[in-house]
C-alpha cells in the first residue's frame, strides 16, 4: 500500500525543522500547495522566551507557548501554553483541507498535544485522507495520532550524519505520497 505520510523525527536540535523547510521549499518550487502550520521557538538575546504557531502560508500567527505565567493553558516544563494558539491550528488546517496538495505540520511535540484544539486539528488532518509530511517528536506516545502516523506513513530518523543526505530522500517521498493521494 502506498504512503499517504512522511514522518520526519529524530532528538532535539539535530535538523527536523530544516529538513522540512527544506522540502517545503521545494514542493513549492514545483508548484504544489504546501499548508499546514510550524512552531519556531522564539529568542531574545540567546534566551528562548517561548514559541509560536505560524500557518505555512504567514498569514495566521499566535504565541503557542511562553515561559513564565503569562498565558494560561498546560504547564509543558518552563512554559505554558497559550489558548490562541487553537485558532491559528484550527484554521490552518481547514484551509490546507481545502486548498493543499499536501499538509505540513512541524511539530507533534507536548506542547501541541496538551492543548485539545490544536490535537483535534492534527487528528482531523491525519484522518482526512490528505497525503501529509508531519515533524514528530522522538518521544512521541499520543494513542492515537502515533498508530496513524506509524500505519500510514513512512519514516525518517534525522541524525547529523544523515542530515544533509535525506532532503532528497524526503522529497521523493512526499511526491509519492501526493501521487498515492490523487489516486
Ligand atoms: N544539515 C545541516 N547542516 C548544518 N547545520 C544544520 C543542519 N540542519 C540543521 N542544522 C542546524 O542545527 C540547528 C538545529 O536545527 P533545527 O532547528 O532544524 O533542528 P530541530 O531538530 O528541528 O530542533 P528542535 O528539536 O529544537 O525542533 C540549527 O542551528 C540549524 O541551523
Amino acid at each position: 500500500m502506498p504512503h499517504r505520510f512522511v514522518v520526519i523525527t529524530g532528538r532535539p536540535g539535530v535538523g527536523k525543522t530544516t529538513l522540512f523547510r527544506k522540502v517545503v521549499g521545494e514542493l513549492r518550487s514545483m508548484g504544489y500547495r504546501v499548508e499546514g502550520f510550524a512552531c519556531p521557538e522564539v529568542r531574545v538575546g540567546g534566551r528562548r522566551i517561548g514559541f509560536k504557531i505560524v500557518s505555512l502560508d504567514g498569514s495566521l500567527e499566535a504565541w503557542l507557548a511562553k515561559a513564565g505565567e503569562e498565558c494560561d493553558g498546560p504547564r509543558v516544563g518552563r512554559y505554558r501554553v497559550c489558548r490562541e494558539a487553537e485558532d491559528v491550528a484550527r484554521a490552518a488546517v481547514e484551509r490546507a483541507l481545502r486548498e493543499a496538495d499536501i499538509i505540513g505540520i512541524d511539530e507533534i511535540g507536548p506542547m501541541e498535544l496538551k492543548t485539545r484544539g490544536i490535537r483535534a486539528a492534527i487528528l482531523a488532518a491525519l484522518r482526512s485522507g490528505k497525503p501529509g509530511i508531519y515533524v514528530a517528536h522522538a518521544r512521541l506516545s499520543d494513542i492515537e495520532i502515533l498508530p496513524l502516523l506509524k500505519s500510514e506513513g513512512v519514516w525518517f530518523t534525522v541524525t547529523v550524519e544523515n542530515r544533509d543526505l535525506l532532503p532528497p530522500k524526503v522529497l521523493e517521498a512526499a511526491l509519492e505520497a501526493i501521487r498515492g493521494g490523487r489516486r
